[in-house]
């Protein structure tokens, strides 16, 4: 397999504090990669790494077949980033700061333009070619800046938080054009806390907590690996759980986890458990059946917020 990205046992230390911690991953051509991780896991650390702005301190990294330690900057022409902020020229217009870009690919003022059309038109923005950047929705300027990391032409694309802040229409119209690029081939790596964004995109993940790698696979694997196929979801605070119910729960096969919202119960046979929960003394209505999801395994593979 002539893989995109390599990378094995990569660490990271920032003064005494280990970012990252031997983490291992291998990138595919075409498929879309996804590293999921809470805030400070090592996220951006890596992509860092994989785009030259970060220094690799052990552990082998290679892109397209070449160790990075070896790779002629001229690589960058062959990968596209989409970084965490909208660092667009607010005073240019959208094809101007897409010019601009080009430029520094060596690209011809025409031959710029001509690119810059052509990726207004991918991200359907052909009514903005002219329009200020300041004048933008927050939805736009993310299609702005992935359209600007387009205009090498690159074979990878990495995507650090693409969505993050749009609101659900907007993150949808990102989701089909990220899908549009997989389906030209292009290998995209995203880092998401959305969790739904990464079931829908992604090939294969990474989950990574404090610097290392908990979990490998496609997002139904992760599912079939880690959790019950269903969950009951049960919204009552703490206090107001019968006591003995816990207990009820997982002499009937099922497993409980404690949340944010009260208790979620794993089980594959979710219907069942979920008709037993009023003699236990939770009444139905405060639970919720419903399959189980990729946010599932990272919440038991991670923690929940409140376990911190
Ligand atoms: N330049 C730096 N100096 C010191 N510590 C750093 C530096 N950059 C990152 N860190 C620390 O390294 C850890 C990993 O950071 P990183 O940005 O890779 O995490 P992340 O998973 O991308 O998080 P987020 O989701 O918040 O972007 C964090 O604890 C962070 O505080």
């Amino acid at each position: 397999m002539n893989y995109i990205v390599e990378a094995t046992n990569l660490g990271k230390n920032y003064g005494s504090f280990r970012a990252l911690n031997g983490i291992s991953f291998f990138i595919r051509p075409g498929e879309c990669f996804g590293l999921l991780g809470h805030n400070g896991a090592g996220k951006t650390t890596t992509m860092r790494m994989i785009y030259g702005l970060s220094t690799v301190e052990a552990g082998e990294l290679r892109l397209f077949g070449e160790p990075i330690s070896l790779t002629p900057s001229s690589i960058k022409s062959r990968i596209g980033v989409v970084p965490q902020e909208d660092n667009l020229d607010p005073d240019l217009t959208v094809i101007e700061n897409l010019i601009i870009y080009g430029g520094y690919f060596g690209l011809a003022k025409d031959q710029a333009l001509q690119r810059g059309r052509e990726l207004i038109g991918f991200m359907g923005m052909e009514e903005k070619e002219n329009a200020s950047v300041d004048s933008l929705s927050g939805g736009l300027k993310r299609r702005l800046v992935i359209a600007r990391a387009l205009m090498n032409r690159p074979e990878l694309v990495i995507l650090d938080e693409p969505t993050t802040g749009l609101d659900p229409q907007a993150r949808r119209l990102v989701w089909q054009k990220l899908r549009g690029l997989k389906a030209d081939g292009v290998t995209l790596i995203l880092t998401t806390h959305y969790m739904e964004e990464a079931a829908q995109l992604c090939d294969r993940l990474i989950v990574l907590h404090e610097g290392r790698v908990l979990a490998e696979g496609s997002p139904a694997e992760l599912v079939a690996a880690h959790v019950m196929s269903e969950v009951i979801e049960v919204h009552l605070p703490l206090d107001r759980i019968p006591s003995g119910f816990s207990e009820s729960v997982t002499a009937a096969g099922g497993q409980v986890m404690t949340v944010a919202e009260g208790l979620f119960l794993y089980s594959n046979q979710g219907h069942e458990l979920w008709q037993q929960t009023a003699a236990w003394g939770v009444p139905a209505h405060a639970c919720i059946l419903r399959p189980s999801t990729l946010e599932d395994v990272f919440l038991k593979l991670t923690g929940w917020e409140g376990d911190e």
